[in-house]
């Protein structure tokens, strides 16, 4: 659906973005994630042609970006990260105006604000002063604004800053319902663990860099070295032992105190998959889970390095 191709933004001497590429398939969710600074939103700025990029490719839907732009913005959503509202509208007003600058008509605009305020739980403050509502409710009113010409793509820049948890698991809710009706989302945050749980794709993105992408079990496989996988068996424990040490990439193997194998594996998940259908086949197989760091962990480990190479 996007095709970012050696995008590179410079401002001045400064190169803010440096060569990065990446795909975003359709109906998927992608997370840019990386800290302060790093140019997440310069990238979604020129994704959402805001702003020009020095160099580098960009296709929206098998077309290039800025060949039309004016058609290329009837597909985008741009959700900045920093947004100003009216204080003297209220909440349909401030709908209306906005699909009134996309130059939508009025009376097509009036006859999807009531599904879009359901969708965004602000149905019941249709009437109320948009400068009246909660932060997360502004942040989920802007959401609305975003999808006011009902875009294919979603670019939102850090939709989830300043939400307290509540608000934010409501907001990742919203995401995935928008998942669900076929919209292509790209999403920023340094709040790893928010994406992990959402996103289908992840791009890290370091000093305007992206030296990790992927999808999101690959992007883990591909920091962490070795997988912890708690295995249990019934019957033949000494044989499930033995058997699981002679395969590959099977690191070492322990039984905890709970008579669970603790197996370090390193190898990636199709073989993992490969694991489990042999064993399963020899031996009866209660329970398998493997224990993979968290995205937040994986971060930090992948910013200390670049860190520690500065
Ligand atoms: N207009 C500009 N002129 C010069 N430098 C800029 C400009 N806009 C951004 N930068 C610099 O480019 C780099 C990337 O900024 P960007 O806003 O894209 O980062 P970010 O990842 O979105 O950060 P944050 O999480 O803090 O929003 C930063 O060093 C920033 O200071």
């Amino acid at each position: 659906m996007f095709k970012v191709e050696n995008l590179v933004k410079q401002y001045g001497n400064f190169t803010a973005v440096n060569d990065i590429s990446f795909n975003i398939e359709k109906g998927s969710i992608f997370g840019l994630i990386g800290p302060n600074g790093a140019g997440k939103t310069t990238t979604m700025r020129i994704m959402a042609t805001l702003l020009t990029k020095t160099s580098g490719k960009i296709e929206l839907g098998g077309q290039d970006l800025y060949k039309n732009i004016k058609e290329s913005r009837k597909l985008l959503g741009y959700m900045p990260d920093f947004f100003g509202v009216y204080d003297d509208l209220r909440v349909s007003e401030y709908l209306e105006f906005y699909g009134e600058a996309y130059g939508l008509n009025l009376i097509d605009v009036r006859k999807v604000i009531p599904d879009l305020l359901e969708l965004v739980g602000l149905a019941h403050k249709r009437e109320d002063f948009v400068n009246n509502l909660s932060r997360g409710m502004k942040q989920r009113l802007c959401l609305a604004r975003t999808l006011i010409h009902q875009p294919e793509v979603l670019i939102l820049d850090e939709p989830a800053s300043g939400l307290d948890p509540r608000a934010r698991v409501e907001l990742r809710n919203i995401i995935k319902e928008l998942q669900k009706m076929g919209k292509t989302i790209l999403i920023s945050s340094h709040i790893l663990l928010e994406l992990s749980q959402l996103c289908t794709h992840v791009g890290i993105i370091v000093d305007g860099k992206m030296p990790i992408l992927g999808s999101m079990e690959q992007v883990l496989s591909q920091v962490q070295g070795n997988v912890l996988i708690q295995i249990k068996v019934l019957e033949d424990v000494e044989g499930a032992r033995v058997w699981l040490l002679e395969q590959q990439k099977v690191v070492d193997v322990t039984l905890n105190n709970l008579g669970a194998f603790e197996v370090i594996y390193s190898g990636d998940e199709r073989e993992m998959a490969k694991l489990l259908k042999d064993l399963s086949e020899k031996f009866l197989v209660l329970s398998f889970n493997p224990q993979r760091q968290n995205l937040e962990e994986v971060f930090m480990e992948l910013t200390e390095v670049n860190g520690s190479e500065a």
